[in-house]
């Protein structure tokens, strides 16, 4: 599909004459802490977010570019391991996928999908995908390392295991923000949870784990709707880009499943903006609104309870626009959901986000730094390792499912170049 002729530098500035993902805003340059403009001549602030800023290369890279690290998540079929590439010195994130147990497990289709977002995003709130190839047993994809880790963890190392409702607001905001692009983009993420949310260096969100989500091919053109409030300027209908797309497969994590994909009747974008209300919840309470003893008991809830606020002594206190943000995005009927209308701009139009500064998110403090470990110095972790250092294949060597080559014939063997990354 293709995108507005927008280009939103990293600093925020929106340039161009397209709609802006931020509001359609156009911006004046952020100034530094000493006054003077950014000094955009730095690779970091020159690139730009647009999907034409992405250009497809043929691969430049094999598995043995890389040095093997460490190993930072397992997922079902395949583990992301903490690389390093030899000629540049530079860290990434680098998923491989066993085709055999993709062929065992039937997921073929899931990573075809996978690579296809990543490397068709392109949005400072999305980990970014710089390379993806194949050897005779693998699929590789080379992702941006985040070296925060996963959400979920940070969320684990808080007093309480919550934050406070402005720091929930804040990552709500940056998850609205992604979700709005990959719907405007056509896509349903259909896995939002804690886990796929990780913490890039500087403590904002990147989405992760594109291999539930799902595309409305061809994706439908976004409309103009305008809003609500006399205040507030038009916005963009992120719905209409995937009102074509209806699926009935049964996927999520159970207690971040919506009501419509239990029934199996079909679910449409709204499940994004179901689990955002159980991820709101659980950001601010630890826990999840509806989870039962077993899975039967979590999915009578789903479907049938209202969800409640803690109210016994020591639970949080929330404001009430916060309760009802959360009740609306937990409205069990899809087509009444918050979201249901016109996309992310009903939800960004909630009283409760009135606060929030969409079109600077990403210039906004982040309520958790994480702490600099092997990505920040990279050059000493190297240093260390190079001794016991590992060609990824090498350690990974099965036999080749019969057949494999032609399942993976249409894997994108390609280099992504980002307009700014030269510099970096
Ligand atoms: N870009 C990254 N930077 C840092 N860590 C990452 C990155 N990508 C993934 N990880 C780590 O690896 C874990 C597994 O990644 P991911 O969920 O994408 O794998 P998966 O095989 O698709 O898993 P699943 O079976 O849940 O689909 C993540 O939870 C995270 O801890």
């Amino acid at each position: 599909m293709t995108t507005s002729s927008m280009t939103t530098t990293a600093t925020g500035t929106t340039v161009g004459n397209g709609s802006s993902l931020n509001g359609g805003l156009h911006l004046n340059i952020p100034k530094s802490p000493n006054g003077s403009a950014l000094d955009l001549r730095r690779g970091a602030f020159r690139r730009t977010y647009s999907s034409n800023s992405i250009k497809k290369k043929s691969i430049e890279v094999t598995p043995s570019s890389f040095v093997k690290i460490r190993l930072l998540g397992k997922g079902d079929v395949g583990k992301v391991y903490l690389v390093r590439q030899k000629d540049t010195d530079r860290l990434y994130a680098m998923k491989v996928l066993s085709k055999k147990e993709m062929i065992k497990r039937n997921k073929i289709k899931r990573a075809f999908a996978e690579q296809e977002i990543l490397a068709t995003s392109n949005h400072p709130f999305i980990v970014t995908l710089y390379h993806s190839f194949q050897s005779e047993d693998y699929l590789y994809l080379c992702m941006e390392y985040c070296m925060g880790g996963e959400f979920f963890r940070a969320l684990q190392t808080r007093p309480g295991k919550y934050l406070q409702e402005e720091d929930a607001k804040f990552y709500a905001a940056e998850v609205i923000a992604a979700l709005e692009y990959l719907h405007l983009m056509g896509f349903i993420y259909r896995d939002l949870k804690p886990e796929n949310i990780l913490l890039h260096q500087s403590g904002h969100i990147m989405l992760t784990d594109f291999d539930l989500s799902k595309q409305s091919s061809p994706a439908g053109e976004p409309t103009v709707v305008k809003s609500g409030s006399p205040s507030m300027p038009p916005a963009i209908d992120t719905k209409s880009c995937i009102a074509n797309l209806r699926t009935n497969s049964f996927v999520g994590t159970e207690e971040y499943i919506a009501p419509e994909v239990i029934k199996g009747c079909g679910h449409t974008s709204a499940v994004d903006w179901w689990t955002l209300g159980i991820l709101m919840y659980e950001m601010l309470f630890g826990v999840t609104p509806f989870k039962g003893k077993d899975r039967n008991a979590t999915f009578q809830s789903i479907l049938h309870t209202d969800v409640q606020f803690p109210d016994h002594p020591g639970a949080q206190p929330i404001s009430s626009l916060c309760k009802s943000v959360i009740r609306k995005l937990l409205i069990k009927d899809d087509q009444l959901r918050l979201g249901s209308k016109a996309g992310a701009s009903d939800v960004k139009s909630h009283p409760f986000f009135k606060t929030t500064n969409w079109a600077l998110l990403r210039h906004l403090p982040p309520p958790i730094i994480p702490q600099p470990s092997f990505g920040a110095d990279a050059i000493n972790f190297r240093q260390m390792h190079e001794s016991v250092s590992l060609d990824i294949e090498g350690e990974e060597l099965v036999h080749q499912h019969p057949g494999a080559k032609n399942l993976f014939a249409n894997f994108s063997s390609v280099t992504l170049h980002h307009d700014g990354d030269d510099d970096l």
